[in-house]
């Protein structure tokens, strides 16, 4: 199969570079760029010095269409809704990385995102690409809107115990933190290493972008919006922890817990679930498409607490996206995921 990239030279695509790479389906890998057309990956990334690559195109549509079979978009808010229905047209199933075609509500993406959203149509096509939860649809999908970095963290976590009624509806709180990588390669004053090196900053309060997608996923399982979402930048480089309070709606233990998350995923090779009490750390997911979600009934003040860990550019990004290419092309859903995750 071959498949394209546009936004190759960003983090995101770089990923799926490293992936696609390794795919045993993938035969041809074409990179595209609005900036650097004509430019080689490899001069531009010297981690990638040995491999032969063809120079960076320019995002030509006329072209494209006999090129590749499958397009992923790697790209900032904005691109994906301008491109995505011409590539569709032009008979390519699409990835989409951004957030552009997650939310479903015109209005609601406009005051979050802050830009024009998508035009209508468009957003009903796609399907939101959180595999474990979304398999059947996926499969026969053409458009994925692939899940944000911090609501694929959130929700795997927070799906089993909504489904299963153990939890108040309105009563959660998602505090996550995140690794620099998920901003992108553009420094910002935000992230630049001054910034950030030994330091540990709280931002977009009470106003993050993801909130309104990981509510509108949850409302699909019954949850009652708004919740309570807050991001956190840490000084690290990739990864993602969520960590996440909720009221019990009735006496739990720990053993109940393990068998509600043991049995909303026990066919799901990428989601690992903790035992006898154990919690994940970031590295344990390190450049690997797992999440590990560990847990604890907490008997005195009746809340759950959870945790949840993803590599923000592997399952928050790059890795999810291969994974949905798997399920939309019936190859195994590993393929081209098989790495363990790299320790230290
Ligand atoms: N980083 C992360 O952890 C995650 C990112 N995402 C989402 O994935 C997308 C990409 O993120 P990330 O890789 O971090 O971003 P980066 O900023 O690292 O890279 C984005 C790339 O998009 C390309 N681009 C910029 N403007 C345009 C344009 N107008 N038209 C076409 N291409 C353009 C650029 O490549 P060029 O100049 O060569 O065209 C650039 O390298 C974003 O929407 C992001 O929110 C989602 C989950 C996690
Ligand atoms: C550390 C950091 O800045 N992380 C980014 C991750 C969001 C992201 O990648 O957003 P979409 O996938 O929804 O576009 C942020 O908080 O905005």
């Amino acid at each position: 199969m071959e498949v394209g990239i546009i936004g190759a030279t960003g983090y995101s695509g770089l990923e799926l570079i490293r992936l696609l790479k390794n795919h045993p389906q993938v035969t041809n890998i074409m990179l595209y760029s609005s900036s650097q057309s004509g430019e080689t990956i490899n001069r531009l990334y010297p981690h990638l010095q040995n491999e032969q690559w063809k120079p960076l195109k320019e995002i030509d549509l006329n072209k494209i269409s006999a090129e590749i079979d499958v397009m992923f978009l790697a790209t900032p808010p904005g691109v994906s809704a301008e491109w995505s229905g011409p590539l569709l047209e032009a008979g390519l199933s699409v990835i989409d990385l951004s957030g552009d075609l997650r939310l479903t509500d015109r209005g609601v993406y406009e005051k979050w995102y802050k830009r024009p959203s998508a035009k209508e149509g468009l957003i009903e096509q796609a399907i939101y690409g959180l595999s474990e939860w979304n398999k059947s649809t996926i499969k026969t999908a053409k458009l994925i809107a692939n899940p944000g970095c911090f609501p694929t963290a959130a929700l795997l976590a927070l799906i089993p115990l909504i489904q299963a009624g153990a939890i108040e509806r309105d009563s959660i709180v998602i505090d996550a933190k995140s690794g620099t990588s998920g901003a992108g390669k553009s420094p910002t004053s935000m992230t630049h290493f001054s910034e950030t090196n030994e330091n540990f900053k709280i931002y977009q309060v009470a106003s993050h972008k993801h909130t309104p997608e990981i509510e509108q996923q949850l409302a699909k399982w019954g949850a009652q919006p708004p919740l309570s979402f807050q991001p956190h930048l840490v000084p690290m480089v990739r990864g993602i922890m969520a960590t996440i309070y909720a009221k019990a709606a009735k006496p739990l233990s720990n053993e109940w817990l393990t068998d509600c998350y043991n049995s909303a995923y026990e066919n799901a090779p990428f989601v690992r679930i903790k035992e006898n009490g154990t919690f994940p750390a970031t590295k344990h997911v390190f450049g690997s498409n797992y999440c590990d979600i560990g847990f604890c009934y907490d008997e005195r003040t009746g809340r759950v607490i959870v945790a949840s860990v993803i590599d923000n550019l592997m399952k928050g990004a790059a890795g999810q996206a291969v994974q949905n290419f798997n399920l939309m092309h019936g190859f195994d859903e590993t393929a081209g995921l098989e790495a363990v995750p790299m320790y230290p």
